[in-house]
């Protein structure tokens, strides 16, 4: 039996690992290990069978008496941790939801219903890294795979529209309580259906820019507004998450000798948990719409197709309606007016399932099944 160690269980990523491993009975015929970088010694989480109590993350000696080691922790902890267990001739598997690891010759990215050849190949040459992708990256690619399977896609730009959850619980949480200010700030006015809309405009807006307004996290106001820049910035004027668009994409295909070219903005935006993003894909050829849709509807069994009408784009293609599921809608599939080869197309998925913790739950998976 597998003895698998989990470190960062019960962040938010963690918890939606957990509560996905649970659903899915992935928890039997493991034995499971819980780690904690704060809280050793005390009891371990309720997944239904009995778990020794807590120990702790930076142990080197216990980590290395696991078969699988899957950690939703943190870059912060990877940095050291890995190098260290590695160091003292750990051989085990160490798969990871943090960036840290994933550009390394050494790490594999994990996308199984994308790349599931590249993973086996890797397992076949003794590979034993293997981490998540960037959650707009995977969730790119679990929408548009059919096109880049059928390797349709000459270059493509990526506009995204990024929830909050992908900085953190933390960043929710202010985005609420930004969302909470500007709505108790014309509470009045509002209870007054004839009340002036540009008062309440004024009002809104003197809201957000006071210095009371609740911007610790985001460090600027998010909520009735949009911040146009996630993550540091590259020499190239790129933001970290731009570069991640083409770099990961192009090692999760197996592409990084002949990459496909992606660019784009990364902006967040005041949803919750699910990212959005435009694509303007320019295709090699000229390809009829229906069997564009047909190679995207039959990738995976978790995109959905959404007609390109209002009623069914409004209903089906929003982050309120892809939260907590693991369906990745795509729609607004359409010819640009620039030509035949130039497409658009938008998605929407739960960044924090196929974003962050599905492919870790999966790769397990994997790993069992060998
Ligand atoms: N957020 C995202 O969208 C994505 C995140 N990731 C990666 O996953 C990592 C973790 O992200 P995320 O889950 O958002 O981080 P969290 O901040 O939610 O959790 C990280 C750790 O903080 C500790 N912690 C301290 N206080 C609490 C508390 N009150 N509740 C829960 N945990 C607490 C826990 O460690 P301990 O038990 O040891 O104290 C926990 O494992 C990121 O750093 C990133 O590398 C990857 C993809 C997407
Ligand atoms: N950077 C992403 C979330 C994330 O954690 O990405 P990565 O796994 O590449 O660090 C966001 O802000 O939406």
């Amino acid at each position: 039996m597998l003895k698998v160690g989990f470190v960062g269980w019960r962040g938010m990523v963690g918890s939606v690992l957990m509560q996905r491993m649970q659903e899915d009975g992935d928890f039997n015929g493991i034995e499971p290990i819980f780690f904690t970088t704060s809280q050793v010694g005390q009891p371990g989480p309720d997944i239904g069978v009995d778990v020794p109590p807590l120990k702790d993350a930076f142990d080197i000696d216990a980590l290395k008496a696991l078969d699988v080691v899957v950690t939703c922790q943190g870059g912060d902890y990877t940095k050291p941790v890995y190098k260290d267990l590695r160091e003292a001739g750990w051989k085990g598997y160490w798969i990871d939801a943090a960036s840290t690891l994933r550009m390394e010759d050494e790490a594999t990215i994990i996308l199984d219903p994308v790349n599931r050849k590249v993973i086996d190949n890797q397992l076949a040459k003794g590979a034993k890294t293997f981490v998540g992708g960037n959650c707009t990256v995977s969730l790119m690619l679990m929408g548009l795979g059919g096109l880049f399977e059928a390797d349709m896609v000459e270059w493509m730009t990526s506009m995204t529209y990024q929830a909050a959850s992908g900085s953190g619980a933390k960043h929710m949480r202010e985005l609420l309580n930004q969302m909470g200010q500007l709505r108790d700030s014309v509470g009045e006015e509002l209870k007054d259906t004839s009340s002036a809309i540009l008062d309440i405009d004024r009002k809104v807006t003197a809201a957000m820019r006071s210095g009371d307004f609740p911007t610790d996290n985001f460090g600027a106001p998010l909520a009735g507004s949009l911040l146009p820049w996630i993550d540091t910035k590259l020499d190239n004027g790129q933001s970290r998450e731009e570069w991640k668009g083409s770099v990961e994409t192009n090692k999760i295909l197996g592409l990084q000798n002949n990459p496909i070219p992606i660019d784009g903005l990364c902006v967040r935006i005041g949803a919750m948990r699910s990212h959005s993003q435009a694509f303007t894909i320019k295709l090699k050829q000229d390809v009829p719409l229906d069997e564009i849709e047909d190679r995207i509807a039959k990738h995976n069994e978790w995109v959905q197709l959404i007609p390109n009408d209002k009623d069914a784009t409004v209903a089906g293609l929003t982050p309120a309606a892809a939260t907590g599921t693991l369906q990745v809608p795509v729609g607004r599939i359409r010819k640009l007016n620039m030509g035949g080869e130039y497409l658009s197309a938008f998605s929407v998925g739960d960044q924090l399932l196929w974003g962050a913790a599905e492919p870790l739950k999966r790769m397990l998976k994997i790993l069992r099944e060998q």
